[in-house]
């Protein structure tokens, strides 16, 4: 099983096209102990397959936060593989099988570290993966590549967004990988010390940044109106 260079480090990054989503599958290679981050309802099969055919044990099924634009893989992966449990933040008010404040989720022998990065959402967190051989943090919609989450709805706050970036991301290693949950221009990955430099937004001044992001004037996702209610469950159905 391939794994990343000098870890057992089982990694996988994931795409759905339709939502332009990253879902990422990280696993132990020794214990075989896997979590996937963000995964999306359209894509769950293809997901669980992929588990089950590098001998993985799925045991979290995670969110970075409730999703507007798609509905979340979650409910449909806990009914494909019984045992996995649901997790997201407990600022976002959704149910889940474990709701998270700041701590550690671990599979096998890694951990990711659990930072609060509101801004985008009010329970947007961010997972930081630090091994002896790799550090990467996974921003959700708080950071993407030479971008970040919009702020014109769900509690969203471009202050408190520049806050929790440059707070909580950009305090982590400039080698640091970072990985989004979502690209639209086929950027797959970045590094703290690219966005640092090249992020149009983000390396404003905090007030610069604020204008900026109250004037995207951005057409709300198109799903909206039934993946907000649905991720407030973890895309479980009644
Ligand atoms: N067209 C898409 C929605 C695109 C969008 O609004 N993306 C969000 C993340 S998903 S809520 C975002 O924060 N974008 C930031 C940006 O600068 O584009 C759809 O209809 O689903």
């Amino acid at each position: 099983m391939a794994t990343a260079a000098g870890t057992s480090l089982v990694f996988r990054q994931l795409f759905e096209k339709e939502s332009s989503t990253y879902t990422y599958l990280l696993a132990d290679k020794d214990t075989k102990e896997a979590v996937l981050i963000d995964p999306v309802v359209d894509t769950a099969e293809r997901d669980a397959k992929l588990v089950s055919e590098l001998g993985l044990k799925l045991i979290y099924v995670i969110n970075t936060h409730c999703h507007a634009d798609h509905i979340t893989g979650t409910g449909k992966l806990k009914s494909l593989v019984p045992g996995c449990k649901s997790v997201i933040s407990r600022a976002s008010t959704a149910k889940a099988d474990v709701l998270l404040e700041e701590g550690q989720v671990t599979f096998g022998k890694f951990s990711l570290e659990v930072r609060t990065t509101p801004g985008h959402t009010n329970g947007c967190v961010t997972y930081v993966l630090m091994d002896e051989s790799i550090r990467m943090a996974f921003t959700g919609d708080t950071l993407l590549v030479r971008g970040c989450g919009r702020t014109d709805f769900q509690e969203g706050n471009p202050a408190t967004l520049y806050d929790s970036v440059w707070g909580k991301i950009f305090t982590l290693p400039d080698d640091t990988l970072l990985f989004p949950a979502h690209d639209y221009k086929g950027q797959t990955m970045t590094t703290v010390g690219e966005e640092k430099r090249h992020n149009p937004r983000l390396t404003q001044s905090k007030d610069k940044f604020v204008e900026i992001m109250n004037t995207l004037g951005l057409a709300y996702p198109k799903q909206i109106d039934r993946a907000v209610p649905a991720n407030l469950k973890c895309g479980l159905q009644d």
